[in-house]
């Protein structure tokens, strides 16, 4: 096959970007492009303030984009289908969310988005093309695409599909990125195919070692990326089914992890106990493998891995059912601040966090809720909290947004820390003595992340409730 010139994705998102930004940075003779139908996204990409906050990535956009330190092979564009034309490999990175109406609604994902980008790619391309999944799809997508290729592209023109997830986690997606545990590439099994495989396995392998490159019959590789954010959700659902006996026991979850981790068939992480999992994906994914279950007709299988997405509900309203009580049963007309919103540290993505659950909860209980996080945007938290189309004088009545802790905390009854932000740590930035002396008394907060020294706030005076944590006496 001839050299790989030119490559394109499709989504300039969360995926989309970070990953053709790497792509760029390490195959500095390939022309990358990433493409969307968004402008204001795009004009972002251009800019300085990329449309994602995500550590470490400004350096790396700039670096393949500005042809100040070499040529510039990274290119920001809404001409999708003049990139599609040139590209010899399009990855497909647009959002798969969960459908909201219609067969499958709440479960199954809106492959709208795939769809209409296959039927693009197979109308536009002129030669021909290895297409990727990057998105999460369910398991014989490719089954799908291949027939919308079929029927859809130029006579004499072939398509090649691979699959490639991606395992990048946000707050951490360019050293993910740069140092990947593993990439994986299914194809189907036939010498063209193989073929393909071999040709996307040589752009990674410019960085990625080889012995980390994975490749695997085309149905594997879909269904192990549902698999591994399965997995994943199912020990965080564990953890925090755990951190319930805890409570009611004395024990503490974090010793639990801690010794049960140290046994290497289990291992350590992501055994966090938590307010539990958001994000795009976990809740999306494990509905989604739970949907394709009950289509095969397995119900038994759907219903455990619904019991995951069950277990992370739950343990978000019993988080909130324990502020009310331990605030006496009412929080009506009482403060409290709320710190961090975003889904996890070092990202303002809020899509699925615990927080807006809890929050729309503290609400509906008529407390005057106060929320600061340091990345998140006032417009997005009123986005989630679905109070957009409200008169903003009513909606203040009952949220308020902080520009810094002390404003937050000031006269309120209880801190509930949402997100593990460094910064509420009390080793790190928060004064939490200063915090203790402007708030009501008594003074309680909730550590719905495990990240307060609660040992030292309670020698402050602060009454502590954590996660996971009983009375051990
Ligand atoms: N967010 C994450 O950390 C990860 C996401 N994924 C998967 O990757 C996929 C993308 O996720 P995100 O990047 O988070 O989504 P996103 O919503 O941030 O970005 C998707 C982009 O695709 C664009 N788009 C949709 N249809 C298009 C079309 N026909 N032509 C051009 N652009 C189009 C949208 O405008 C949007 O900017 C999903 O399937 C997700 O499950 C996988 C691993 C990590
Ligand atoms: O498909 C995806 O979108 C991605 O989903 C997750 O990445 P992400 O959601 O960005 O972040 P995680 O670090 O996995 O955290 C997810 C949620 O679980 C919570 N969590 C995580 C770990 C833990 O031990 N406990 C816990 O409650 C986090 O706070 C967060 O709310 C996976 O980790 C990625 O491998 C995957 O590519």
């Amino acid at each position: 096959m001839a050299p790989v010139k030119s490559v394109c994705f499709i989504g300039a998102g969360f995926v989309g970007g970070p990953s053709g930004a790497v792509l760029a940075l390490k195959n500095p003779d390939v022309e990358v492009s990433v493409v969307d139908l968004s402008e204001t996204r795009i004009a972002a990409w251009n800019s300085d303030a990329l449309p994602i906050y995500e550590p470490g990535l400004l350096p790396v956009v700039k670096e393949a984009r500005d042809a100040e330190v070499r040529p510039q092979n990274l290119f920001f564009t809404t001409d999708v289908k003049g990139t599609i034309k040139r590209a010899d490999i399009v990855f497909i990175c647009v959002n798969t969310p969960t459908k909201t109406a219609g067969i499958g609604a709440g479960k199954a994902p809106n492959m709208a988005y795939f769809e209409s980008a296959t039927r693009m790619i197979a109308a536009e391309a002129e030669s021909d093309t290895i297409i990727v999944e990057k998105s999460t799809v369910p398991c014989r997508t490719a089954a799908n695409m291949r027939e919308i290729l079929k029927a859809v592209g130029k006579p004499g023109v072939n398509f090649e599909i691979l699959s490639n997830p991606e395992f990048l986690a946000e707050g951490t997606a360019v050293a993910d990125l740069m140092k990947p545990d593993r990439i994986l590439i299914g194809s189907m099994q036939t010498p063209s195919g193989l073929e393909a495989a071999e040709v996307l396995a040589n752009l990674y392998g410019s960085w990625v070692p080889k012995e980390n490159i994975l490749k695997t019959n085309i149905w594997s590789s879909e269904l192990a990326k549902l698999a591994a954010n399965a997995l994943l959700a199912q020990r965080i659902s564990s953890i925090n089914a755990l951190s319930a006996i805890c409570e009611a026991t004395g024990a503490d979850v974090g010793e639990i992890a801690y010794a049960a981790g140290l046994d290497s068939r289990i291992g350590s992480r992501m055994l966090q106990a938590s307010v539990g999992f958001g994000g795009s994906c976990f809740r999306k994914d494990v509905l989604n493998l739970s949907y394709m279950a009950e289509t095969l007709h397995l119900p038994e299988v759907a219903a455990y891995w619904q019991s995951v997405v069950a277990i992370n509900e739950w343990q978000k309203s019993r988080f909130t059912k324990r502020v009310i009580s331990t605030l006496y049963g009412t929080l009506t007309g009482k403060k409290i601040a709320v710190y961090g919103f975003s889904y996890k540290k070092n990202t303002a993505d809020t899509r699925e966090s615990a927080a807006i659950s809890v929050v729309k909860d503290l609400i509906a209980e008529q407390a005057k809720v106060c929320i600061y996080d340091p990345q998140v945007t006032k417009a997005q938290i009123w986005e989630e909290l679905d109070i957009n189309g409200c008169h903003l004088a009513d909606v203040e009545k009952f949220v308020t947004i902080a520009q810094n802790p002390y404003d937050c905390a000031s006269e309120s009854h209880a801190v509930i820390v949402l997100t593990e932000w460094d910064e509420f740590s009390n080793k790190d930035v928060v004064d939490w003595e200063q915090i203790f002396d402007i708030m009501e008394r008594p003074a309680f907060v909730f550590d719905g992340r495990r990240v307060i020294d609660a040992g030292k706030l309670q020698r402050l005076g602060f009454r502590v409730e954590c996660i996971g944590r009983g009375n051990p006496f």
